[in-house]
């Protein structure tokens, strides 16, 4: 067998152990059959051939564990924290239809729901309250840290019936308050900082001694991460439980869906004076640095695929601080339609997209995808 032979054969074999996946991959190996062939004939004719040697690349990806080495990360289980809505409806299990394949779920819900997920490696949830009682509902927000309210309860069940779950809370008034804003309002509607702040670190606290291991603020009030860490400090729980910034948090398009779950959307107006601009890099920017400062433990963009930048930002500016991404409601159920209209696959675009974000530089992924996730991986 000559050299040629022997070379276009192991590309041959490589080709058949290819996962065959997909029509690409298979494409690929048939033209790394023909780059090899060229190349073991250059090479018997002694020519120089740094420069040919040089233009080839795709000798680093021809098999599947090839491919999987070019990432810098890949996706793990740890890696991935579930979003969860729960209501004050103990019995309730009400499907989203916004958001596809996922529930409002009562307190009665969650363990049967979340027990194989444990069982297939689900290492970390986040919880959102959702109060369908109207009268649950006032210009504080008084019901978001009421002791038999669904987020605390979760927190005591959670923690007593999954020891190894991790348990992470969003913390925002939008869900209790009466107007659907992530604060106290003054009169004129604008968001009163000093009052958001005070309160939003009481709940943050309240959640802590319940037994949250992360709370993370996504109200985007000025100061409430060096507040929440001063509580918790105050209270001696610093030691225990980690504050998670929603720093970099974009408003526009892509929350819908979550509004339609939490039914938390304003009552008026919008949340322009308090989330990020869309196009608003350099304060991103500030706004990781400043949360930093204030004692962030892990620094969150959100949305993800459209912010991919800043992501990339957060890790240059925070590289001893691990980044998380959330890939949004919007996101998801974009996927979802794509996938359904035949755009794509939904598995494979599930993937890629979370490639993207890790690429970005993000190590945590907040994902509803994460009970299809625990079963691909
Ligand atoms: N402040 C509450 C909150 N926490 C997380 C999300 C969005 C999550 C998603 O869309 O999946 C929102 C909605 C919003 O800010 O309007
Ligand atoms: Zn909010
Ligand atoms: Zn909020």
């Amino acid at each position: 067998m000559s050299f040629s032979n022997l070379v276009s054969d192991i590309a041959f074999r490589d080709a058949r152990v290819d996962d065959g996946s997909s029509q690409v991959s298979h494409a690929r190996s048939h033209r790394s059959h023909a780059t090899a062939r060229s190349y073991a004939s250059t090479a018997a004719t002694s020519v120089s051939i740094s420069g040919e040697v040089s233009s080839q690349l795709h000798s680093g990806y021809s098999h599947p564990l090839t491919r999987a080495w070019q990432a810098d990360r890949q996706l793990t289980k740890d890696m991935l924290i579930y979003p969860l809505f729960i209501t004050d409806n103990p019995d309730e299990e009400t499907s989203i239809p916004s958001l596809p394949n996922q529930y409002r779920r009562g307190i009665n819900r969650l363990v049967p729901f979340l027990a194989p997920l444990v069982r297939k490696g689900l290492r970390s949830v986040m919880l959102f309250g959702v109060p369908l009682q109207p009268s649950a509902k006032d210009a504080l927000g008084t019901a978001a840290d009421d002791p038999d309210g669904p987020v605390v309860q979760a927190i005591r069940l959670l923690r007593s019936r999954f020891p190894q779950l991790y348990i992470t809370t969003d913390v925002c008034l939008c869900e209790y308050t009466s107007h659907g804003h992530c604060g106290i309002l003054r009169e004129d509607g604008s968001l009163d900082n000093a009052q958001s702040v005070d309160r939003i670190s009481d709940v943050a606290i309240a959640y802590a001694a319940a037994g949250a291991h992360c709370v993370a603020p996504s109200d985007m009030n000025d100061g409430r991460i060096r507040a929440i860490k001063l509580k918790l400090i105050e209270a001696g729980m610093a030691h225990r439980v980690l504050l998670m910034s929603y720093s970099a948090k974009f408003s526009g398009c892509l929350y819908g869906p979550f509004r339609d779950a939490a039914g938390s959307c304003p009552s008026f107006g919008d949340r322009r004076c308090y989330q990020l601009p869309p196009g608003g890099r350099g304060l991103a920017r500030r706004a990781i640095q400043r949360d930093m400062a204030e004692g962030a433990d892990i620094i969150m963009v959100k949305p993800a695929s459209s912010y991919l930048d800043i992501i990339r930002d957060a890790k240059d500016l925070a590289p001893d601080l691990p980044v998380a991404a959330y890939q949004v409601s919007g996101e998801f159920a974009m996927i979802h339609a794509a996938a359904k209209a035949g755009v794509f696959n939904l598995k494979d675009m599930a993937f890629e997209s979370t490639e993207g974000i890790l690429r970005a530089g993000a190590g945590i992924v907040i994902s509803y995808f994460v009970p299809e996730f625990l079963d691909w991986l």
